[in-house]
């Protein structure tokens, strides 16, 4: 069994690595906005021209709210103030800045991030955009054209930063046992002798899914025992998310208090949706913009305007929403220094009552779901959890995942995942091998005989060696071997056929098919399907070898209006592209609807490729 990371060392390794990858990210983006017009950015569905502000209100936070049109004078008379198509998504962080007056717009580039003021972006329309701004006092350039421009967003490692690096600070007596666990400083506590036992009470519980199947209810029963750890690993359509919802509830009965996070919003929205349906009462914390509006009625922001507390925090943001029009028709400075002078006051007094209103909510609530990233938010700080539950573990760097461990006061996690599929995306190239990887590991060797020396301890621990892409899942498998993991075998999507591989090559061949979908072909769909050799097949290769299959590389851009934009490569292929259309069509003559077919394919050029050549609409 490897030996015990020594947590400084650990946290001083993932700060370096942290840096490497916030660096690859910024240049990235930086040398795309540095290097392009905002004619051309927006041309390359980065940025919005011609825009002005049509309202100014106040969002949560007492943070200002600008909502954007297109300027009158760019729409053609009769036609809809429709803004252009354009890639500027909800959640983007952007810059909102006067727009250069005509020809300067083309040669104006450079230092987009200095200038203008920043925020969120809180709403996309097809007639408006709203942008929720970063400083409270910004002043938004109010009159004259504006343009908006998607900036890198540096804030998920803002948040990963400040958590290592406080547990870089953290003393030896700090570590609770639980992160002594999580770090092999301490084995997990042993599992109750009679777990396997049909006495077991566990074996007695009232599922409220009676669907389970007994992979997955093992998991829950070994999910609820586990005191410190446990790791529910479930392979593709195998019902990870099925089980933790039941797992939620079960630990719900023991009147336990959750914190159930993922890396993403989607991931977190698709558990609040699922329990939802149980009539779970639950608070989702995190950014309105970026929630599915289907989990709205659960997000703190509304229910802190629906609560019985909320009235105060009501009339607070009605004045200053009051003053924030009066301010756009105040020409005189004096009256405009004025109202601002006001609306500090007020919105001082609008945090207050609304962080009342908050902290009542958030404390009273049994479960508490947020992004990792969210967790560690102001709300939840030294808040206490019986449990931490993050589902799609493997898609998180650990230090997100540390985000809530660190911040809120927790002695167990349940983490649900994948460790055989693809880990996060990483753009440090190479960081395995990468200099800051091979520095911190030199640096955790340093400060592990320091360490060690300092605490008079015989202990020897291993230097944090770890790779970003070594998730805590990983590492946790790694530290304590598989004894803290229960598998998910039956998998509910695909065709035994499909499954076979997969199954053979990752999973030992542990998977099982469900079913109602171990033999279920396309010649079976209820609908009229004739029965052909593409249709009755669950698998069909095509070997394209030998033949003239060359690979092009195109710019990702080019097609982009008049002008070359680079923004990368991509590669297509035109050969496969026929192949791959062809057999669409096959599939569509003998009956199968288009819409019931998709076609993925991992480059842009690619899908360019393929869409014109049937009636095949891109995603
Ligand atoms: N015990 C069960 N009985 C019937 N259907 C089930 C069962 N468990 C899961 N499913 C179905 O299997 C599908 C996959 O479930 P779920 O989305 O929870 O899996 P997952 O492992 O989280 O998926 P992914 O592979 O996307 O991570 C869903 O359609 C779900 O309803």
């Amino acid at each position: 069994m490897p030996e015990p990371t020594d947590i400084p060392s650990f946290a001083a390794s993932q700060l370096n690595l942290l840096d490497a990858e916030l660096k690859a990210e910024l240049s990235e983006t930086n040398a795309l906005l540095s290097s392009h017009t905002p004619t051309a950015l927006a041309r390359a569905g980065l940025a919005i021209l011609n825009l002005n502000v049509s309202s100014i209100r106040t969002g949560l936070g007492g943070k200002t709210v600008v909502e954007l049109g297109l300027d009158p004078a760019v729409v053609t008379k009769g036609d809809k103030a429709d803004i252009p198509e354009h890639g500027i998504r909800v959640g983007d962080i952007v810059a909102l800045q006067d727009q250069p007056a005509g020809s300067a717009k083309k040669t104006e580039k450079r230092e987009l991030a200095v200038k203008g003021v920043e925020g969120v972006v809180l709403r996309v329309k097809r007639e408006v955009v709203e942008i929720l701004l970063n400083k409270e006092d910004a002043d938004v350039p109010s009159t004259g054209k504006l343009w908006l421009v998607k900036l890198a967003n540096d804030v998920t490692y803002k948040r990963m930063n400040q958590t290592m690096s406080r547990m870089q600070k953290l003393e030896d007596h700090e570590y609770t046992p639980f992160m002594r666990v999580l770090f092999g400083q301490d084995s997990p506590s042993p599992l109750p002798p009679d777990l396997n036992d049909p006495s077991n009470p566990l074996h007695n519980l009232e599922w409220n899914d009676p669907s389970l199947n007994d992979s997955q209810k093992e998991a829950i029963r070994f999910a609820l025992a586990s005191r410190e750890i446990s790791l529910i690993h479930g392979p593709p359509g195998t019902g990870k998310t099925h089980t933790l919802i039941e797992l939620i509830l079960q630990m719900l009965k023991q009147k336990l208090r959750l914190l159930v996070c993922g890396p993403s919003n989607i991931s977190v929205d698709n558990i609040v949706e699922r329990l939802a349906a149980h009539k779970v009462s639950m608070i989702r914390l995190g950014h309105p913009a970026r929630l599915l509006p289907s989990v709205l009625n659960h997000s703190l922001d509304v229910l802190t305007k629906t609560s019985d507390a909320a009235a105060l925090v009501r009339d607070v943001r009605k004045e200053m929403d009051d003053k924030q029009s009066s301010i756009r028709k105040t020409r005189n400075a004096r009256e405009r220094r004025q109202v601002y002078a006001d609306l500090k006051e007020l919105r001082k007094e609008y945090r207050e009552r609304e962080k009342g209103c908050v902290n009542n909510l958030v404390h009273g609530s049994k479960v508490v779901l947020a992004t990792l990233h969210g967790a560690g938010g102001f709300h939840l700080r030294g808040q206490e959890f019986d449990v931490v539950i993050v589902d799609e573990a493997s898609q998180a760097l650990e230090a997100q995942c540390w985000v809530p461990l660190l911040w809120v006061k927790a002695s167990k996690l349940v983490l649900a995942g994948d460790h055989l599929q693809l880990p996060p995306t990483i753009k440090s190239l190479n960081s395995k091998h990468a200099k800051p990887a091979q520095q911190s590991k030199q640096d955790a060797i340093k400060s592990t005989g320091e360490e060690d020396n300092k605490a008079g301890s015989s202990v020897k621990r291993a230097a944090a060696s770890t790779t970003l892409e070594t998730t805590l899942f990983d590492r946790l498998l790694e530290l304590h071997g598989p004894s803290i993991k229960r598998m998910l075998t039956t998998q509910y999507r695909m065709h035994e056929t499909i499954m076979r591989f997969p199954s053979n090559e990752l999973y030992e061949s542990k998977l099982i098919a469900a079913d109602f979908v171990k033999d279920r072909l396309l010649k079976d769909l209820p609908y009229q399907i004739e029965d052909t050799d593409d249709t009755r097949e669950a698998v069909v290769f095509f070997d394209t070898q030998g033949g003239d299959f060359g690979e092009k590389t195109e710019d990702e851009e080019m097609k982009k209006g008049g002008k070359k934009v680079s923004l990368g490569d991509s590669k297509c292929n035109q050969a496969e592209a026929a192949l791959v259309a062809m057999h669409v069509n096959k599939l569509v003559k003998a009956g199968v609807k288009a819409e019931d077919i998709a076609v993925v394919t991992p480059y842009n050029a690619q899908v360019r490729r393929i869409s014109p050549m049937h009636d095949i609409v891109p995603a």
